[in-house]
């Protein structure tokens, strides 16, 4: 129980604001440190390096007591996010929490596998599209559902363009048996500095709508289509 976790925040009870499990409270720990530099991201404070002096080094025991004071000892739902949380030991928190009746979801971008995939509630493959200027390893991305064994697993794409949509399908069409989220992209990311800069909702909105047409128009009924509530609800306000 010695692995030490580099900690940029943890907060909430909010809701979930994407994905699978939108609307359940929730608190989230997110993690320092990332393996990807999305050009888009919205969490750089948690990626760019300049910014490590604030993140904490934390055991699975402080973040455990962290998440139990936050939550009033009522167990919930915990997501994981980051930067990057699968380049962090996070076993020993998942088997902590989950002996106290927590649950534990993930949001990764499928970049890095690890064998405690197998002990989530829920894994979220996040590969990021062209307009993120990164490159997805489809070879490691199986290996990610692969270790997640029988723990549920969905797959959520932030699309911008027309090209993130076609590699939207393509992800489809690799992973047929795999519930897929789409969420328009937020072209106004916070600076990292700066949580409080606000959002082009109107515009992001804008690009739901052409999203939600493009999905109708392809006949594509497998997919759901869901905007991020935490934006709509308080913009780029970094804590919820
Ligand atoms: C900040 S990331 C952290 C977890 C992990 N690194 C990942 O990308 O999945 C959490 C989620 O936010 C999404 N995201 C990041 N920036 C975004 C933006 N500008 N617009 C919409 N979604 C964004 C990511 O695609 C991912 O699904
Ligand atoms: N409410 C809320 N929902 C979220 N879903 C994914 C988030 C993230 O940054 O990973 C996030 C977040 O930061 N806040
Ligand atoms: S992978 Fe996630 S945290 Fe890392 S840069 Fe991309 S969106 Fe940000
Ligand atoms: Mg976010």
């Amino acid at each position: 129980m010695s692995d030490v976790l580099r900690i940029s925040e943890i907060f909430g009870p909010t809701i979930q604001g994407e994905g699978a499990l939108i609307g359940v409270p929730t608190v989230f720990v997110r993690t320092g440190g990332c393996d990807f530099r999305c050009v888009w991201c919205d969490s750089l404070h948690a990626v760019n390096s300049e910014y490590r002096h604030t993140w904490a080094p934390m055991s699975a025991v402080d973040v455990m007591a962290e998440i139990r004071r936050l939550s009033g000892g009522v167990p919930l739902t915990v997501t994981l996010s980051g930067g990057n949380p699968a380049i962090q030991p996070m076993g020993d928190l998942i088997e902590m929490g989950r002996a106290e009746g927590y649950g534990f979801a993930i949001e990764t971008q499928g970049s890095v596998a690890r064998d405690w995939f197998a002990q989530l509630d829920m894994l979220v493959l996040s590969p990021k599209p062209p307009s993120s200027e990164m490159e997805t390893d489809w070879a490691i991305l199986q290996d990610c559902i692969d270790a997640a064994k029988d723990a549920p697993t969905v797959l959520k794409i932030v699309v911008f363009d027309e090209a993130d949509y076609a590699y939207a399908r393509d992800v489809a069409a690799r992973h047929p048996d795999l519930p897929i989220y789409l969420q328009p992209g937020n072209h106004t990311p916070p600076p990292p500095e700066d949580d409080s800069a606000t959002v082009d909702q109107d515009g992001i909105d804008a690009r739901m709508r052409w999203l939600v047409d493009r999905v109708i128009a392809d006949h594509w009924h497998a997919a759901r289509v869901l905007p991020q509530l935490h934006v709509m609800l308080w913009g780029n306000k970094r804590g919820v």
